[in-house]
């Protein structure tokens, strides 16, 4: 039996930055609707892993009488690619995809970047309702219109402000989510807790377990108060010029690890480090109290994610973070906490400081 769905409104300043985002299960079918009668050809991105869901996609699509194809990509960051960008442009270029078409993605945050990425590029811009089949992807990359590729030198470095028409997050999709994923989809959960929603962290604290199981109540409500908070914040700041910044806490030296480790590490796992690395900064400078960067430590360790990483590799760590978008010519700012719920930007004045954030969190 289908729960009944939960939506949450994104608000942006036009028609074009404002769309809903649906929670539930068995949702799949609201789809044709969602891409309004004017869109008469689909091509449905997805990765092999989940090729049986962008089939069901597609053939729901076609009984709606919709012309609909598939377009299967690499899994995981090897789809983040301009490579990957560039076949999904030519097969919609073969197909004759014209401005009143539409993309779907139907995967992690991975295929949700680049697919979003293709859709804002495409013609300049094309519909693109994402269906997120990863925790990490409900919660956070599906939402917010950022779109991305990696490229040698650096994490999501080229991408497109592009809000989608429509999120359809099902939950049902979460069942065949390995145990792994759906544990560092819980970074950017427990990430929100802390920059703007305590009662997130309490119900981690509260039972760590059930919060990791699929089919908790208590997952469903961790995944809709986190959407809600970053529904509110990207209505109110789309192109990242206030506050969405802060929804990048964690993620400085987090992009910078994952590139070190030439994306072999889930986004998720690399942000919960970073989470840590942010935390000790804030409590060297004062900002952060010791009770709250303990509770990074605490909350995380008990959802099984790392919060140390390898402590010999500070000169790459420190020349990927220059290229973080939150710098501004030399100056590397990062997002502290002055409580729960208050988080700040902090203009790092000297990387000695960086430095011994990084020892604190060395392994
Ligand atoms: N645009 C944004 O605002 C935003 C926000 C957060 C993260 N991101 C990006 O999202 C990416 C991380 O997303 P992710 O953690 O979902 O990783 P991912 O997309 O790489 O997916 C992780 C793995 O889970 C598999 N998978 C996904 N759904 C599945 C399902 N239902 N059943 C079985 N397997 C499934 C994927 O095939 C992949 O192997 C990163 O590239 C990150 O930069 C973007
Ligand atoms: O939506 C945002 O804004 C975020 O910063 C959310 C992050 O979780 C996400 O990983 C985002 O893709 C990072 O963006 P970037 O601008 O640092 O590439
Ligand atoms: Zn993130």
């Amino acid at each position: 039996m289908p729960l009944a769905p939960t939506t949450l409104q994104v608000t942006g300043t036009t028609p074009a930055e404002s769309y809903p985002v649906l929670v539930g299960t068995g949702l799949l079918g609201q789809l044709p609707e969602l891409l309004g009668p004017a869109v008469k050809k689909v091509l449905v991105i997805h990765p092999r892993a989940l090729r049986a869901t962008g089939d069901v996609v597609r053939d729901d699509l076609a009984k709606a009488g919709l012309e609909a194809l598939t377009a299967e990509i690499p899994d995981a960051e090897e789809g983040k690619h301009i490579q990957v960008a560039s076949f999904c442009w030519e097969v919609l270029g073969k197909n004759d995809f014209t401005r009143s078409d539409a993309i779907v993605s139907v995967g992690g945050g991975a295929v949700t970047d680049v697919a979003g990425f293709v859709a804002a590029t495409w013609l300049r811009g094309v519909k693109v309702v994402h269906i997120p089949t990863s925790l990490l992807a409900m919660v956070d990359a599906a939402v917010g219109g950022k779109t991305g590729i990696n490229t040698a030198e650096g994490k999501n470095l080229v991408g497109a402000f592009h809000p989608p028409a429509a999120v359809l997050a099902d939950l049902d999709a979460l069942a065949t989510l390995p145990k792994n994923e759906l544990v560092t989809g819980m970074a950017e959960i427990v990430k929100t807790g802390f920059i703007a929603d305590e009662r997130i962290l309490e119900l981690i604290e509260e039972d760590p377990q059930d919060a990791i199981d699929p089919f908790s109540e208590r997952l469903r409500e961790l995944i809709e108060r986190t959407i809600a908070v970053k529904a509110d914040v990207v209505s109110r700041d789309l192109k990242e010029s206030g506050d969405r910044e802060f929804l990048n806490y964690g993620h400085t030296l987090a992009h910078a690890i994952e590139l070190a480790e030439r994306y072999q590490m889930r986004h998720g796992a690399a942000v919960s480090i970073g989470l840590c690395f942010a935390a000790e900064l804030g409590r060297s400078v004062g900002y952060t109290s010791d009770a709250v960067a303990d509770r990074h430590q605490s909350i995380l360790k008990s959802l099984g994610l790392p919060t140390t990483y390898r402590n010999d590799r500070w000169a790459s760590l420190l020349d990927g973070m220059k290229r973080d978008k939150k710098a501004r010519g030399s100056q590397l700012r990062f997002v502290v906490l002055e409580d729960i719920g208050r988080p700040r930007i902090y203009e790092v004045p000297d990387s000695s400081l960086l430095f011994a954030a990084y020892q604190e969190i060395g392994e």
